[in-house]
């Protein structure tokens, strides 16, 4: 099937050559075509260029987009929409002075998740997970990356690995699938933490592999979680099954994380609230992809990602939502792109490419998706009528997608 949009206002994020990633000085352009045509084919997209030099098309309807503005859907590298129930209690214990450590000392955090999907069916699970899925298509994600993490048993792992795949199957959006076995300590293991990483790589890592659950490998990294003896055992296991890192790193404490990842060259490193020279150093010449998660820093009040102090020097960015019921629970791409502006300091420009093409790379796809280039998939946004595309990130909190397209068909 062809379809062909015209009078576009904005075309954007229009890259005529592929790209893999963008860094440094690179994301502070975002190329356009303002006034501008494009042509989709069984859900590829197979031409665009300025109104002036429109083809003649025959046996084409054309689909008139005066005043409105077309850029590739974002691609969200790093969510957890996979879990269930939610944590309003623990919201309002913090809006009352607890911190999110407290909160995790207390037994709820990642436990009070896992505790509760244990106790949920697969088919539950499947049912809550979908309608998030669908509510973040709709806001404009073309593309996402999946995290296990809350179940934290062997059945309960799997059971969210396999919501996961099921998710695959049913929606034509891509999905990577990651394994978090080890996002926190059961408290079975409580003082065993070595024991329950042997648990994660001899009992649950290999069914993962064997049954090809996941695409990527991921560890919480972080003082009161898992250490950098933890990390690289479980990446070098997860790499011996061909699973890619992807890790949860620096986001209470820097101790050395990011420089495992790049050891074992994860494809991200995620989170990075808090950052030293020397993280920002051992990223340079790699092709790991640094990712931020803005909805993370606003919710629980913790520092955003450096971002120009690792744009400035010469790094790429990606940004993505973290959508998870803990510290993040809005897969909203489009309040990250303006938290990434109003908060982080990058320019329109800068976020959309971090949403766009490095987001992409972050989760395998950038060769697929990420940007409006022939040959991609025809995942796209169509905008309401707006001034221009920094009316984004400007309008925070509003709905400015009128329409999201997947292979070239409007979703919903
Ligand atoms: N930091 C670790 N994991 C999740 C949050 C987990 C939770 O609180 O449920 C994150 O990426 O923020
Ligand atoms: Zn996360």
């Amino acid at each position: 099937m062809k379809a062909l949009y015209i009078n576009i206002q904005d075309l954007v994020q229009v890259r005529k050559k592929p790209i893999e990633k963008l860094s440094g000085r690179e994301m502070k352009e975002l190329p356009t075509i303002q006034n501008a045509w494009l042509l989709t084919e069984n859900g590829t997209i197979t031409d665009f260029g300025h109104m002036d030099d429109l083809p003649k098309f025959s046996n084409i309807k054309d689909i008139n987009l005066e005043g409105k503005i077309v850029l590739p859907a974002w691609c969200d590298s790093h969510t957890h929409i996979v879990y269930a129930g939610n944590r309003e209690q623990e919201f309002v214990d913090r809006i009352n002075g607890l911190t999110y450590e407290e909160v995790a000392n207390r037994g709820g955090g990642i436990l009070n998740s896992a505790r509760t999907l244990q106790e949920t069916t697969e088919e539950e699970l499947y049912r809550q997970s979908s309608a998030r899925l669908e509510e973040v298509i709709k806001l404009g994600t073309g593309a996402i990356e999946i995290k296990s993490g809350y179940g934290l048993t062997k059945e309960a792992e799997l059971k969210m690995l396999r919501v996961i795949k099921k998710l695959k199957e049913n929606y034509e959006i891509p999905i990577k699938a990651t394994f978090l076995g080890a996002h926190a300590l059961p408290n079975e293991y409580k003082e065993k933490r070595e024991e329950y990483i042997d648990f994660v790589i001899k009992e649950i890592l290999p069914d993962v592999a064997n049954q090809k659950l996941a695409d990527y490998i991921d560890i919480f990294c972080e003082k009161g979680y898992f250490t950098i003896k933890d990390t690289n055992k479980l990446l070098q296991a997860g790499k011996r099954y061909g699973l890619t890192p992807k890790i949860h790193v620096n986001q209470f404490n820097a101790i050395g994380g990011v420089k495992a990842g790049v050891e074992h060259d994860a494809l991200s490193v995620d989170h990075l609230e808090v950052m030293r020279e020397e993280d920002i150093e051992v990223l340079k010449g790699t092709s790991t992809m640094p990712v931020a998660l803005p909805g993370c820093s606003l919710f629980l009040g913790i520092p955003y990602t450096p971002a120009r102090q690792i744009l400035d020097a010469g790094l790429p960015l990606a940004l993505a939502t973290d959508y998870n019921p803990g510290s993040a629970p809005s897969g909203n791409m489009n309040l990250v792109v303006s938290l990434a502006c109003i908060k982080m300091k990058m320019t329109p420009e800068e976020a959309i490419n971090a949403a766009t093409i490095n987001a992409a790379f972050a989760m395998g796809l950038s060769k697929t998706h990420g940007s409006i280039t022939k040959g991609k998939a025809a995942n796209f946004i169509i905008t309401k009528k707006i001034p221009s595309y920094s009316h984004l990130p400007y309008s925070f909190g509003n709905n400015e997608i009128e329409a999201v397209y997947i292979n070239g068909k409007k979703f919903n």
